[in-house]
């Protein structure tokens, strides 16, 4: 394997190349975001290239879509191909109900609306993700521009009856300017440290107006794919209520290798 990965990289590497053993021909596949999610793209790219893999991608951000592009996936959009087969993106955490929390990468919007169109949503994730409860990674909140910071005060209003450890909230800045998503929206992150009851949580906050969607994913994730930098990936399949787990000999040749991700 090349050196000049970092343990984390390999392991985000490995979940990513084993994922895309569930993608077959004539699939149409949703294609998450994050520098997991990039590794994943990258391996479809590859076997696009030397085995003919036929696929349609449809990607959750305009990063994803410009990295599926120069690699030869050819690209659609939800609304052209309506339902999807599979979708395989990253998280941020995920607990053995695998619920999630994903956003850290600030395309949650596009992720939860592809990953609910799918047949099957594939988390694909490095073994430090997993959380016995999800809240350590601060929860993001997509909100629309007008009126953000009243739809702050509101959320932190809102916390104040949920079973969580910590309520500040922060909006994402973009060195001195706020964050903007793919859809011209703002990201508050919620740094609530443990969050007691996730599903509740979820449903509250979409009650606020100007909030447009959270970072937990409830009930959408079929199955993960763990990597672990010395090569052994572990599939969880929750739908199967199957465990698998293998090592990958990843070999020195691999030409995915060549190039670092975001
Ligand atoms: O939700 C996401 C982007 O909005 C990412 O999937 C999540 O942040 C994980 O990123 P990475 O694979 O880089 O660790």
């Amino acid at each position: 394997m090349s050196p000049e990965l970092s343990p984390i990289d390999r392991a985000k590497y490995i979940a990513a190349r084993r994922s895309c053993d569930f993608v077959e021909s004539g699939m149409r596949v949703g294609l998450g975001t994050g520098s997991t999610a990039a590794w994943m793209v990258r391996r479809l790219g590859e076997r696009i290239r030397d085995e003919g893999l036929e696929i349609v991608g449809v990607p959750t951000s305009t990063r994803t879509a410009d990295l599926a592009r120069q690699l030869g996936i050819p690209v659609s959009t939800l609304d052209e191909v309506k339902w999807l087969d599979i979708t395989i993106d990253g998280a941020d955490e995920f607990d053995e109900t695998l619920n999630l929390i994903k956003g850290g990468g600030g395309a949650l919007l596009q992720e939860k609306i592809v990953a609910t169109a799918s047949d099957r949503m594939v988390v694909i994730a490095d073994v430090e993700k997993e959380v016995r409860t999800l809240g350590a990674f601060p929860l993001p909140v997509e909100t629309i521009p007008f009126g953000w910071q009243t739809t702050k005060a509101l959320i932190e209003e809102t916390l104040v009856n949920m079973d969580v450890l910590n309520r500040e909230t922060t909006l994402r800045m973009n060195d001195d300017v706020p964050y903007v998503t793919d859809e011209g929206n703002y990201i508050i992150d919620l740094h609530l440290k443990r969050i007691g009851n996730a599903r509740q949580v979820a449903l509250v906050l979409n009650q606020i107006p100007g909030v447009v969607e959270n970072g937990l994913f409830i009930d959408i994730c079929d199955a993960v794919v763990i990597g672990r930098s010395d090569g052994s990936v572990e599939v969880r399949d929750l739908t199967a209520g199957t465990v698998a787990r293998e090592h990958l000999d990843v070999l020195d040749s691999d030409n995915i290798f060549a190039e670092k991700t975001d």
